[in-house]
């Protein structure tokens, strides 16, 4: 009755909570992966390298199951330059002068892999920052909300007060596209879109 259907190689909260409204029993395991870009990669390419790498790793990790294993990564592009999770407050502050009164790109990959076999799905989103002062800044970073997310901003926290256009996927750019991983999970006869 509890068996689980799916593994979720991910250490995101995030990816965690949108998963459990797809109708796919799962848990959750690790896969940590070497995060730095190739030279000359595209941010597409890197997104969608690091999901398969993800499904992948967390694949083996779990010993090779018979059952697929779920991978995802969010990035954020600004003017073609990947900006990843800060590093520090510093850094989170600096990211948020650069988004801040333009549009950035968000990508999320998502990848299943199943006995080896990967399959990746795309969704990419256009944010509009409005223009923030220093001071919306420095408070925003010491909340500490920026600084484990991609970008240095929590679209469903304070960063979404930021946000005066969204041309996309709300989930997507949180972490886990539910509609693209529907689809996607369907395929293998998985969750509420594979039900009907
Ligand atoms: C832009 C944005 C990112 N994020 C988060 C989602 C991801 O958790 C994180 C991007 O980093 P990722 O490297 O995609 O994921 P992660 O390291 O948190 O987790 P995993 O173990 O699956 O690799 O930023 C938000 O929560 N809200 C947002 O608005």
């Amino acid at each position: 009755m509890t068996d689980i259907q799916l593994y979720l190689a991910s250490g995101s909260p995030r990816r965690r909570e949108l998963l459990a409204q797809l109708g796919v029993r799962f848990a959750v395991i690790r896969a940590d992966i070497d995060e730095t870009p190739l030279p000359d990669e595209t941010v597409e390419a890197y997104v969608l390298r690091l999901a398969r790498e993800k499904a992948l790793a967390g694949w083996r990790a779990a010993g090779e199951p018979a059952l697929p294993v779920l991978g995802a990564d969010t990035t954020v592009a600004h003017d073609g330059r990947i900006l990843g999770k800060p590093a520090d407050a510093a850094d989170a502050a600096a990211m948020l002068r650069d988004l801040s009164g333009s549009t950035h790109a968000v990508l999320t990959a998502v990848a299943v892999c199943a006995g080896g076999e990967v399959e990746v799905t795309l969704s990419a989103s256009s944010v509009r920052f409005m223009p923030l002062g220093e001071a919306q800044i420095a408070a925003y970073v010491a909340s500490g909300e920026p600084l484990d997310k991609a970008g240095a901003y929590g679209i469903q926290g304070w960063g979404g007060l930021f946000v005066s256009d969204l041309s996309g996927s709300f989930t997507g750019v949180m972490g886990l596209p539910v509609h693209e991983t529907a689809l996607l999970l369907a395929r293998y006869g998985l969750g509420h879109l594979a039900e009907a």
